[in-house]
C-alpha cells in the first residue's frame, strides 16, 4: 500500500481550557482529497495550522512525505513540498498580479519586496510565474493590480501562488469561500484535476463542493474526529447526521 502523503497523529492543542484539537489522527493519501469538515469552532483552522507548521501542537507528532516535520516551522515544511492557501488573503495588494506569483516562486522571502525589480527580470522565475497563472486561467490578467481582482479571482491567484512551489500536497483553507456559483464550480473543476499531481487536505463550508470532491471525508467536532469515510459513508453515519449534518441536511 502507498505510504501516506502526510500523517497526523495523536495531535493535541488546548487554548487555556479549551482542547481545540483533542487527539487528532488522520491521513492525506497520494492522489486524494481528504476533505475536513466540522461546525464552527470545531478546530479545523487550529489544526490546518499545526499542519502548516504556524502553531505548535501540545503533543503528537507530524510526518510529511516520508519525514517528521513536527519541529519544522512554516517555511521548511513549504521547502520540503507542503503548498498552503489560507482563509485570509495574504496576497499584496497593490502588486500585480504577475508580481504576486512571481513572489510565490521565489518562495516569499521576506525581503523579497526590496528586490521585486531585479526578480522581475529573472526569466525563471517569472516563467514559473507565469505557467501557474495559466493553470489557473489568469494570464489576462497578469498586468492588473490585484486589488482590481475578484474575489473569485483572488482565490484562484492564491492557488497559483501556492502552486509555483511546485508542492508535493496541499492543505486548504476554504477555498471556495466567497464564492458565488460560477466561481465555486470553477475551483471545484480545477481543484479535481490538481489532486493527480498533489494530494489536498481541504477545509471547506461548501457542502456541495465537498460531497462533489471529496475521496475521503473528516468530521471534526469539538476537537475530535467522530468520523472518517467516503461520502455516502459520512451521509449515512448517524453521529454525524446528529452532530453536525442534521443541522444543515435532515433529508
Ligand atoms: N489563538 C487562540 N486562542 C484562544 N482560543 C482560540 C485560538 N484560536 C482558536 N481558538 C478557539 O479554538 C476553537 C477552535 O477554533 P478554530 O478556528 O480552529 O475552529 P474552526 O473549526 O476553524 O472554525 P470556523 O469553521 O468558524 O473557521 C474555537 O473555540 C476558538 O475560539
Amino acid at each position: 500500500m502507498a505510504e501516506p502523503m502526510l500523517h497526523v497523529d495523536g495531535l493535541q492543542k488546548a487554548f487555556g481550557a479549551l482542547q481545540a484539537t483533542d487527539g487528532v489522527t488522520l491521513t492525506l493519501m497520494p492522489g486524494e482529497i481528504h476533505a475536513l469538515i466540522g461546525p464552527n469552532g470545531a478546530g479545523k483552522s487550529t489544526l490546518i495550522k499545526q499542519i502548516a507548521g504556524g502553531l505548535a501542537p501540545d503533543a503528537g507528532r507530524i510526518w510529511f512525505d516520508g519525514r517528521e516535520v513536527t519541529a519544522l516551522g512554516t517555511p521548511a515544511r513549504a521547502r520540503a513540498g507542503l503548498g498552503r492557501t489560507f482563509q485570509i488573503s495574504s496576497l499584496a495588494m497593490e502588486a500585480t498580479v504577475l508580481q504576486n506569483a512571481v513572489l510565490g516562486a521565489m518562495g516569499r522571502a521576506g525581503s523579497a519586496w526590496r528586490f521585486l525589480r531585479p526578480v522581475m527580470r529573472d526569466a525563471e522565475l517569472v516563467e514559473q510565474a507565469q505557467a501557474a497563472l495559466q493553470r489557473v486561467g489568469l494570464t489576462d490578467h497578469a498586468a492588473t493590480r490585484t486589488a482590481e481582482l475578484s474575489h473569485g479571482q483572488r482565490r484562484l491567484l492564491e492557488v497559483a501562488v501556492a502552486l509555483t512551489l511546485q508542492p508535493k500536497a496541499f492543505v486548504m483553507d476554504e477555498p471556495m469561500a466567497g464564492l458565488g456559483a460560477s466561481g465555486s464550480k470553477r475551483m471545484t473543476s480545477f481543484l479535481d484535476g490538481l489532486r493527480r499531481e498533489a494530494p489536498i487536505l481541504l477545509v471547506e463550508h461548501d457542502m456541495d463542493a465537498v460531497f462533489a470532491l471529496a475521496d475521503r471525508i473528516s468530521v471534526l467536532v469539538y476537537g475530535k474526529i467522530i468520523a472518517t469515510g467516503t461520502a455516502d459513508d459520512i451521509r449515512a453515519d448517524p453521529q454525524v447526521r446528529t452532530a453536525y449534518l442534521g443541522e444543515e441536511d435532515a433529508a
